[in-house]
């Protein structure tokens, strides 16, 4: 089964408490930050504090992430310790071109080796957050078989484009298509940004309602509370779920007859529309609202 990944939850790497804690709070993923949520005098001993979370705690199934630095400065010590400690996605930030995502890959592949751990077992994700990095997207997105997915870093992104966030988002409406259709291109995940105001929920809500429009897989938030939000939006309701069900009747019903097409409650139900149909049924299963087997 796919996995999920509505959520992606920044915890700052120097934050012994937070980095505890993380897991609890029902995020697909956990992403460790050693990157701008650490100071320059932090960054050791946060690697070394992320280094022994990975070891010490058990995330089950939540996947781990680890944001580390560049390259051209403390990444390769950041790749070595996360390889080593077992992390899950290693997500490069501001990612300009596809030859960055090699060089990284490069390196994940050395200390794979280096230290006994099956070549390709450590996964990767791209952020992308310059115009270099959103005119780049689509070869990043195919740069290494490691990826699971790329992200938009809109902080940043805005700052480079010589603007700042609107509440309506306009500003990232190219930036979030092209990182879209480039992830999906390649096959891999596509993650929208964080939302910084973590009191306003309205304004958060609204966000999410648009970026699950577009079709992204999920977003990076900072705050357990943006959590169940993003998974309210997300969540397939009772009757999309019965919808879905009624288009998949239909569609075997059909097959049996011969035909590729039918009408459901007067609407046409052709191939797309089964396959939009099964995805809610698998979203539905993994959020536990059908149970395997029952459909
Ligand atoms: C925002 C705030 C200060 C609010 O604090 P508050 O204290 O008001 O929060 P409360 O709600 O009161 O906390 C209730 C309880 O949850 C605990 N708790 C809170 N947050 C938690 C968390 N994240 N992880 C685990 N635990 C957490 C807390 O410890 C407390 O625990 P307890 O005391 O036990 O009850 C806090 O959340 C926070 O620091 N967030 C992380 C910020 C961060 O990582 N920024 C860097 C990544 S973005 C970036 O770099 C831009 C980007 O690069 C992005 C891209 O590329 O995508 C770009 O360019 O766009
Ligand atoms: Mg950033």
């Amino acid at each position: 089964m796919e996995r999920l990944r509505r959520t992606m939850m920044f915890v700052p790497g120097s934050n012994a408490a937070m980095l505890r804690d993380a897991v609890l709070y029902g995020a697909d993923a956990v992403m460790f930050d050693l990157e701008d949520a650490v100071s320059l005098k932090e960054k050791d001993s946060a690697r070394l504090l992320v280094f022994n979370a990975l070891r010490t705690f058990d995330y089950s199934t939540v996947e781990t992430v680890v944001r580390i630095n560049g390259l051209e400065t403390v990444g390769g010590q950041d790749i070595e310790a996360m390889v080593l400690a077992g992390v899950d996605v290693i997500r490069l930030p501001k990612t300009e071109t596809a030859q960055d995502i090699v060089d990284v890959a490069a390196v994940i592949t050395e200390m794979e080796a280096k230290y006994g751990i099956v070549n390709g077992s450590t996964k990767m994700m791209a952020a992308i957050e310059s115009a270099e990095g959103v005119l780049n997207a689509r070869e990043i997105a195919k740069a290494s078989s490691r990826l699971i997915g790329i992200a938009l870093g809109a902080e940043d992104y805005v700052t480079n484009m010589k603007t700042k966030r609107y509440p309506d988002g306009q500003e990232l409406f190219f930036a979030r298509s092209y990182i879209l259709h480039s992830a999906r291109a390649a096959g891999i995940a596509a993650i929208d940004t964080v939302y910084s105001n973590v009191d306003n929920t309205e304004g958060f809500l609204e966000e999410v309602r648009l970026i699950k429009q577009l079709g992204f897989d999920g977003k990076s938030v900072i705050n357990p509370r943006q959590i169940p939000l993003v998974n309210q939006v997300y969540t397939p309701t009772a009757e999309e779920i019965q919808e879905a069900k009624e288009v998949i009747w239909g569609i075997r019903e059909a097959e049996a007859k011969g035909s590729g097409v039918i009408s459901v409650n007067g609407k046409m139900v052709d191939k797309p529309i089964v396959e939009r149909a099964q995805r809610v049924i698998a979203l539905a299963k993994a959020t536990n609202l059908l149970k395997e087997g029952e459909f």
